[in-house]
């Protein structure tokens, strides 16, 4: 089992002094118009984008894999065990979401990101919070700038999108609530489907697993988090979500027809995920399922470029295990493999929350049976 630590990349393991978000980043903004990319944007050439995907047109050509929901049953496990053993990202059709809902969301977030400043502090997010405008929570692990803005909305099934939402209603309607819950719910049911086809996958047996962990289909969390990035002139000087894993089971992307998001496998250079087709959606891998799956699927590395002259939305559903669920290596998984060993603890998916916001790339390692010894040192990250 390679060190997950691994990670080709140098992130810095303390935080700035001063996070880059909350009160603070609609006041230092960025305007788009701006000749020249402020300072705080340019990252060091190390973590630069080799390209940036402006001139790439969807349906370019890719090797990652489709996966066809309308398959048999055991076609769909057997191209999904495969898809997150070797990939770690994959696409997925005939998903079931349909295209009109897809566009909505699309519309209606382009609509939320071009509010006004003043509606958009009202609904920024609060510090212990996940909710609202800002930077991602990531951000403060870096001491560049992310070109970037983003919205997070806490869904299904304790459905908080209403909350957030309502901040920035003006009047009494609520123009974004439906659209945003609608779209969580369909594609919380089609992560669940995806979860369950997974875990089968895995020889794990789900009554079993729902009385130990818990019910992946009727009790999982969600997260609809939408990511802007405006055109940026500079686009190759910048970054506009950098490298991170997703402290996820599954996370569903969409990103419409602008090319931009990137995947790292183990021992590879960083590959687009161009967009498929106009519905296609993408998957990745994260945290949990790693752990889960006691690392033979492992959390996928990615990060999201900016374009000089097209602006993107990505809009991104993320499916976590409930609050209060154990997690731990699936006791099916332990059975059928050579040693035995469970690689993790158990803990609540909270506890993971709290290490990532803490160790970012080095969380998982925290919940290891064995630190590794080349891991990052606790000592030194806190
Ligand atoms: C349910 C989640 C998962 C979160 C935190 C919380 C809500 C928003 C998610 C993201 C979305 C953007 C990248 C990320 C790294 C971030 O900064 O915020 C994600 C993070 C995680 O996957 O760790
Ligand atoms: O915008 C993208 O393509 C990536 C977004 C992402 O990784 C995230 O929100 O977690
Ligand atoms: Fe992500």
């Amino acid at each position: 089992m390679p060190s997950l630590v691994a990670s080709p990349l140098p992130f810095p393991h303390v935080a700035p002094s001063k996070p880059p978000f909350l009160e603070d980043l609609y006041a230092n903004y960025f305007t788009p118009t701006t000749p020249s990319l402020p300072t705080a944007y340019i990252w060091p050439e190390h973590d630069r984008p080799s390209s940036t995907p402006d001139d790439i047109e969807p349906s370019q050509a890719t090797d990652i894999p489709v996966i066809n929901m309308a398959d048999d049953d055991h076609t769909l496990k057997s191209g999904l065990a495969n898809a997150c053993e070797q990939w770690g990202v994959f696409y997925i059709m005939n998903h079931g979401v349909p295209l009109d809902l897809l566009e909505s969301v699309r519309q209606k977030g382009l609509e939320l990101f071009s509010l006004p400043l003043n509606t958009k502090m009202r609904a920024l997010r609060k510090e212990g919070s996940f909710e609202g405008f800002g930077k991602a929570m990531i951000s403060k692990f870096f001491d560049r700038l992310m070109w970037s803005e983003g919205f997070t909305m806490m869904g299904h099934p304790t459905s908080s999108i209403a909350d957030t939402t309502s901040k920035l209603s003006l009047g009494s309607e609520n123009k974004f609530r439906e659209v945003f819950e609608e779209y969580d719910r369909a594609t919380q049911k089609v992560a669940a489907r995806l979860m369950r086809a997974v875990l089968e996958g895995l020889g794990v047996e789900m009554e079993g697993f729902k009385e130990r962990q818990y019910d992946v289909e009727g009790e999982a969390q969600s997260a609809l988090q939408l990511n802007y990035y405006a055109p940026c002139p500079q686009a190759h000087m910048t970054m506009g979500l950098p490298a991170h894993t997703d402290s996820t089971c599954l996370t569903l992307l969409h990103q419409g027809l602008v090319p931009g998001l990137e995947v790292l496998r183990p021992g590879r250079p960083w590959m687009l995920v161009p967009p498929l087709s106009p519905s296609a959606l993408v998957v990745n891998v994260g945290d949990m399922l790693q752990v889960l799956s006691n690392g033979r699927y492992k959390s996928i590395m990615h990060r999201a470029i900016a374009n000089k002259r097209r602006e993107r939305l990505s809009i991104v559903s993320l499916c976590f295990p409930p609050m209060n669920a154990t997690i731990a290596p699936a006791e099916e998984v332990l059975n059928c493999s050579q040693d035995r060993q469970p690689l993790y603890k158990s803990f609540k998916w909270g506890e993971y929350m709290h290490a990532k916001s803490k160790y970012f790339m080095g969380a998982l390692d925290h919940f290891k049976y064995q630190q590794p010894l080349d891991g990052i040192s606790l000592a030194q990250v806190s």
